[in-house]
């Protein structure tokens, strides 16, 4: 039994970390992280944890965690898991953290786009960019993984194999994205009360987001080109999910089958990546709760570009199911061990 310790574990993603930990066959959970209810039995947290979970929550303390467990999830705020790792911890334990601390390989760009200063920036090369599907040798291999974003993971999913074949100008990439709220955490926040959300539709973070040089990057790997690209993510009201519609310009004039065929060659032998029936668009619904990222894609003749989408779950593929294939693969077990989890509805 691999056993595991979360730092975050009552926050929407240390949540839904416990959920599927507890249907994993090799995993198991000895340390429930948080600094709000020490003491406090989980299943007061999350009462859907009532009868299941028999733990308490625990202070974190990352150096003691290490000693006692194969495995530390930081599900954590932007810093926090940079703060605390170091060389002897990393000696003993491996670490996925699902913030942002060593996503991104420039360190400059980090600290600008995040407005806070990396506190061990001597990791961020060494540490992994989970993206399954994409990394998985190297991930096989880590001690320490970046787990990706939300926004990221389902971006970087649907544009991935047709900016690896340079398919698409990657200079006219624009990304639509939406979001429900429990993207932002559980945190109490202003803009997410439920009069604030509820009904209502917007843009946020225009230009700015955080998420846009994490995609610029990955995508730039595949493109084997610098790109700078358009993201736009929207709050939406409701609980998950993740829409991204992404927008580019055609190098060459190709046919249905000639795409699908790409997507096929990346996708085919991929449990949690489904190129969808031609036509069908991908609806966040369909993959709530599970780990599954829905892909399509349209090509406009009219204007010669290609309409790509993609749905998915932010707390499962986008956050804790995402970071359970990591594990699963750092490990040695079955890739999808703890994650056939089949989407809900309604
Ligand atoms: N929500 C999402 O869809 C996704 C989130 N992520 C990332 O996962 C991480 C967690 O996000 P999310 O769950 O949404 O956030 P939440 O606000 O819901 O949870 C944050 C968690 O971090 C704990 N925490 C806060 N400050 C500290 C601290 N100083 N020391 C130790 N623990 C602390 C909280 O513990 P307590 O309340 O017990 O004090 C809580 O368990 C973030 O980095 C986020 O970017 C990644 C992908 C998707
Ligand atoms: C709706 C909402 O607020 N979403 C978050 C993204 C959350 C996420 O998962 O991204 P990280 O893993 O990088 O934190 C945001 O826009 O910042």
């Amino acid at each position: 039994m691999i056993k595991v310790g979360i730092i975050g574990s009552t926050g929407y993603a240390g949540g839904e970390l416990v959920r599927i930990l507890t249907g994993h066959k090799e995993a198991e959970i000895v340390w429930y992280g948080s600094r709000s209810y020490i003491d406090k039995k989980y299943a007061q947290v999350y009462q859907n944890m009532f009868q299941i979970v028999d733990a308490v929550c625990m202070d974190d303390n990352m150096e003691e965690l290490a000693g006692q467990v194969d495995v530390i999830f930081t599900a954590t705020p932007q810093g926090l898991c940079a703060s605390l790792v170091n060389e002897e911890i990393l000696s003993k334990v491996k670490i996925i953290d699902l913030s942002a601390d060593f996503r991104i390989k420039d360190v400059s760009v980090y600290e600008k786009w995040y407005g806070i200063e990396h506190k061990s920036p001597e990791f961020i090369k060494e540490a992994v960019y989970g993206l399954c599907e994409i990394n998985r040798e190297d991930v096989k291999k880590a001690r320490l993984v970046a787990n990706p974003g939300c926004y990221t993971t389902c971006s970087i999913l649907t544009a991935y194999p047709l900016a690896k074949e340079g398919l698409i100008d990657m200079s006219t990439l624009i990304i639509d994205a939406k979001s429900g709220t429990s993207g932002a955490g559980r945190g109490a926040k202003l803009a997410n009360l439920y009069c604030e959300v509820n009904e209502n539709i917007k843009a946020y973070g225009v230009a700015t987001h955080r998420h846009t040089p994490e995609i610029e990057e990955q995508l730039g790997y595949a493109a084997g080109e610098k790109v700078l690209l358009n993201f736009t993510p929207h709050l939406v009201p409701m609980n998950r999910g993740i829409l991204a519609t992404e927008y580019a310009k055609l190098t060459k004039e190709v046919t249905y089958e000639e795409v699908k065929a790409i997507y096929d060659k990346y996708y085919a032998d991929e449990k949690f990546v489904r190129v969808l029936d031609k036509d069908v668009c991908p609806e966040t619904k369909w993959v709530e709760g599970s780990n599954y990222v829905d892909i399509n894609f349209k090509i406009d003749e009219r204007t010669g570009r290609i309409i790509m989408m993609g749905a998915m779950d932010n707390l499962v593929k986008g956050a804790a199911g995402q970071a359970v294939q990591n594990m699963n693969l750092m490990f040695g077990l079955k890739e999808t061990e703890g994650l056939e989890l089949v989407p809900m509805f309604p």
